[in-house]
């Protein structure tokens, strides 16, 4: 059986950092609210960086819009500390975001810290929360979340997909460890591309004169097989890119403009 081939990514591209906010929470909302609407639930995958601060839009929605008793929040990678660690991711998100809302605290799925010193236990319980998850209800080979938020790294990486790395090829476990990552903390785990590639939808949001040489590399030379670029939902699923002007000034893919 042929597939159709995967979706063009979807950019949009804002005039500054701080114009990203409102149209990434519109975003995230109607993704939820279809969700919901059509499954009960929303699944979603964050990742660190920015990313959470970025989100805070959500914040401000009014009481009751959001329904965050219907999410089921996991990490798209986590850096392999205690929770209340300054690397942790979800230290972070808690921060920024889960800890202003009304999301019950069983729906956020952090890694498991009584497994930090074995990667392959840790990573192992992780997935097996997934597939708590999803395969009992969804009863599918990968997990099909409704939204994957990731950020990029000045190299190209995303998640903890690292440029070069084995990880690259995993094609069959959900989450995986690297002990090697080029950027510290070294221990992570992170979800893989069968997962990210399988999600419903997938948001990349990059922002800032940081981003700039790299993102013609991921949007304009996919051919070049950057962590980023490799990102490639299986039809019908849709990759949106939210970046500022700063970050896209050497882009020439064609951008859309984003409707509220
Ligand atoms: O894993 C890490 O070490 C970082 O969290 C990294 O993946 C970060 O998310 C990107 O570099 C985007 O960073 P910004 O969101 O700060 O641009």
């Amino acid at each position: 059986m042929s597939h159709p081939p995967p979706n063009a990514p979807i950019l949009y591209s804002f005039s500054s950092t701080e114009d990203i906010i409102t149209p990434l929470a519109d975003f995230v909302f109607k993704a939820q609210k279809e969700a919901i609407e059509k499954k009960g639930r929303f699944t979603l995958a964050i990742s660190g960086g920015s990313l959470p601060k970025q989100l805070r839009g959500l914040r401000d929605l009014p009481d009751g819009a959001v329904k965050w008793n219907k999410w089921q929040v996991f990490y798209a990678d986590e850096r392999v500390v205690p929770l209340d660690h300054d690397d942790s991711n979800h230290r972070l998100c808690m921060a920024e975001l889960f800890s202003h809302v009304p999301i019950p605290p069983n729906n956020i799925h952090s890694i498991d810290v009584s497994l930090l010193d074995d990667l392959e236990e840790l990573s192992d319980a992780y997935e097996k929360e997934l597939i708590h998850e999803f395969a009992q209800k969804d009863s599918a080979r990968f997990p099909v979340f409704d939204l994957i938020l990731l950020g990029i790294g000045p190299d190209g990486h995303t998640c903890s997909l690292f440029p070069g790395h084995e990880l690259l090829a995993e094609e069959d476990r959900w989450v995986a460890y690297i002990t090697d990552s080029p950027k510290p903390p070294l221990k992570r785990i992170t979800l893989t591309y069968p997962v990210v590639n399988h999600a419903q939808r997938v948001a990349f949001v990059a922002a800032g004169a940081g981003k700039v040489d790299i993102l013609p590399t991921i949007l304009d030379e996919p051919q070049q097989g950057l962590p980023a670029s490799r990102v490639k939902p299986v039809y019908p699923g849709q990759i949106h890119w939210f970046v500022d002007n700063a970050a896209a000034a050497k882009v020439q893919y064609p951008r859309t403009e984003y409707k509220l």
